[in-house]
């Protein structure tokens, strides 16, 4: 099974519409805590999650009791609900957190701190940082470390021509012929954002973008999953430095250095600085002693979790009718997944392989199902494509090997890779190995890397082209000779044939059958010339058991087609490939009797 490991990304954006400052606390040497609270706190409202699938509607209490910790597609707010289709922004849930504004340099020790009181949520980091918590570089070196109330304002005087309550604000271009007075010609030029100072505050476009879709707006891609935005007033009037360090500064009263949010335990949600345990408050008091600095705020956040968040299961959880198992493994071939659905998934079986697809990107970019047991000669899969790119074509590597393969018309199981390595790890660099089931080569080209020499065989014309192909492409081609024809009769003539190599081990991967072409080592060296030489191959053949007894039924089954019982056998169970239903490899050394049959 594949699951496609994910990064969280905190994004940045714009100045927040709208507009709360909930619990304001600031401690510092000077004063004591202050504490104000503006608004009441709004009780958090489990929102449930209705789907596109009428019978998706599944009752919101006894989902909200099952997802009391930790996010859940039925808890936070929505944003919007599409009913009519499968809309991404269906999954989008909006949940209130409150977070602790610390000074950036002491944001990890003091993380470490408050763990146990921090948002343990999977995959959304505890530290985010919002617009507005740092400071173009240029102007860190500007104000050095003299982020003090003098220097600010002092900051603010040169930039504005005034500091709060000093009059009216200049016009924009006397602004920029003022700052452009200001700075000597290097800070000028290393001076990035002064090009937006002239610009319109609000473009017409970032407005619409503000009105429109949450997922138009500014840096939030495709690929985001997590969002943090502090609720904080709008438009409170005061001058800000929003055009001299970029759209993206928060308007706030005065710029106190680098800051972080540390975001709290989601049971600290809407909790006013009276309600947050004596352990917070206990580290925030210590931390404040040891800096005549320091200026904690609590804020209220909103921490957006989109699609892209959520796992395959939680997704499909709410997707599919309640009751139904939800699918959760997938084999890959390369670039391509393929399920197994059951029939009750078949209805939904579009909307699975899409979310599969979108959870899986980019390592998927083909959801297949499988749609019958493998019957054919060729041990082909009868695949749908249902979401992606329709190429059945793909590439695989194993044991540092590329192959390539076309699941529409060759085998390929991926599941076998540990069997193989076992396998080649009983060839050594003098072995010629002769591959009756070759398909596209798996064995047979890695064998060649580390034999002396190999003979490929198969009987699916599709499959021998992409053994040569693969051959080629591992340079190993001239290790390896292919033949394209019926198992049986590869037997008879290789062994026969005087220009071969002595063939040291022979390998039977055709589960189903394999047993049943033993016979044809029933005296292939009895027609050749008896003066010769011969070495008798050790003979490596898969088969499959139902019996109580796997292990002896198979024996058994290898015994009667060679017609022969005295000899030993090394059994091994490979896996369960069903209930009940094992596949195994038998291990032995060709028996002369057999051999040397008439
Ligand atoms: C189970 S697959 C094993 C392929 C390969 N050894 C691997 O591990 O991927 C069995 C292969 O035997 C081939 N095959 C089936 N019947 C055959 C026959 N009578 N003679 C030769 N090859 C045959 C199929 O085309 C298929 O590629």
């Amino acid at each position: 099974m594949y699951v496609l490991p994910r990064q969280i990304q905190l994004m940045a954006l714009y100045p927040l519409p709208s507009a709360i400052i909930l619990n304001k606390l600031i401690i510092s040497s000077t004063s004591s805590l202050h504490f104000t609270c503006r608004f009441s706190p709004k009780p958090l409202i489990p929102s449930l999650f209705s789907t596109t699938t009428a019978a998706a509607t599944t009752s919101s209490s006894t989902l909200f009791q099952h997802h009391s910790y930790g996010p859940s597609l039925y808890k936070g707010h929505k944003k919007h609900q599409n009913t009519d289709n499968f809309d991404e922004e269906n999954f989008t849930r909006v949940f209130d957190i409150t977070a602790l504004r610390v000074p950036s340099e002491h944001c990890f020790s003091l993380e470490s701190k408050l763990r146990g009181h921090l948002l343990n949520w999977p995959r959304i980091r505890n530290i985010a940082r919002v617009p507005g918590d740092d400071i173009d570089d240029e102007l860190k070196e500007f104000i050095g470390n003299n982020n003090d109330a003098e220097t600010l304002t002092a900051l603010e005087r040169r930039i504005y021509g005034k500091a709060e309550g000093d009059g009216e604000k200049m016009c924009s271009v006397l602004y920029r012929d003022k700052l452009a007075r200001t700075f000597n010609s290097t800070g000028y030029v290393k001076f990035q954002n002064l090009a937006k100072l002239s610009r319109p505050k609000k473009s017409k476009k970032k407005r619409e973008e503000e009105e429109g879709s949450g997922r138009q707006r500014k840096g939030l891609g495709r690929n985001e999953m997590a969002l943090v935005e502090v609720v904080e007033e709008e438009g409170s009037g005061d001058e800000d430095l929003s055009g001299l360090l970029g759209d993206d500064f928060i308007r706030r009263r005065k710029w106190s250095g680098s800051t972080r949010l540390l975001l709290l335990d989601e049971r600290y949600a809407n909790k006013g600085i009276e309600e947050l345990p004596e352990a917070i408050k206990a580290v925030l008091k210590e931390h404040n002693e040891e800096s005549t600095r320091l200026s904690f705020e609590i804020v209220r956040c909103k921490l957006t979790l989109f699609y892209n968040y959520w796992q395959m299961n939680e997704v499909l959880e709410v997707l599919l009718p309640q009751g139904m198992i939800v699918p959760s493994a997938f084999e890959t071939v390369g670039h391509i997944a393929h399920l197994n659905l059951r029939d009750e998934h078949l209805p939904h079986k579009k909307l699975i392989a899409k979310v599969v697809l979108d959870k899986n990107k980019p390592k998927i970019q083909t959801v297949a199902n499988k749609i019958d047991a493998i019957h054919n000669d060729y041990r082909t899969m009868q695949l749908e494509v249902l979401a992606g790119n329709h190429s059945l074509v793909t590439t695989v590597v194993e044991n540092g090997l590329y192959f390539d393969v076309d699941l529409a018309t060759v085998y390929w199981n991926s599941r076998l890779a540990t069997e193989r390595q076992r396998l080649l790890s009983c060839f050594t660099h003098d072995d010629v190995v002769c591959d009756v089931f070759a398909g596209i080569g798996p064995i047979a080209i890695s064998a060649a890397k580390k034999v002396k020499y190999v003979y490929a065989n198969d009987l699916n014309p599709s499959a021998v082209e992409y053994l040569e192909r693969n051959s080629v492409r591992n340079k190993l081609e001239r290790k390896i000779e292919i033949f394209n024809m019926d198992g049986r009769r590869f037997i008879d003539s290789i062994f026969v044939s005087e220009k071969t190599r002595a063939i040291t081990q022979v390998v039977m991967n055709l589960p189903n059958d394999a047993a049943e072409f033993l016979d044809s080592f029933r005296g292939i060296f009895g027609k050749r010339n008896k003066g010769r030489q011969f070495t008798l191959p050790r003979i490596h053949v898969y088969g499959f058991s139902k019996a109580q007894d796997p292990e002896f039924d198979f024996h058994e089954q290898i015994r009667i087609a060679l017609s022969e019982v005295a000899f030993e056998v090394e059994m091994r169970k490979v896996r369960l490939v069903a209930p009940g239903k094992w596949m195994l490899c038998a291990s032995f050394v060709l028996p002369e009797t057999v051999a040397f049959s008439k």
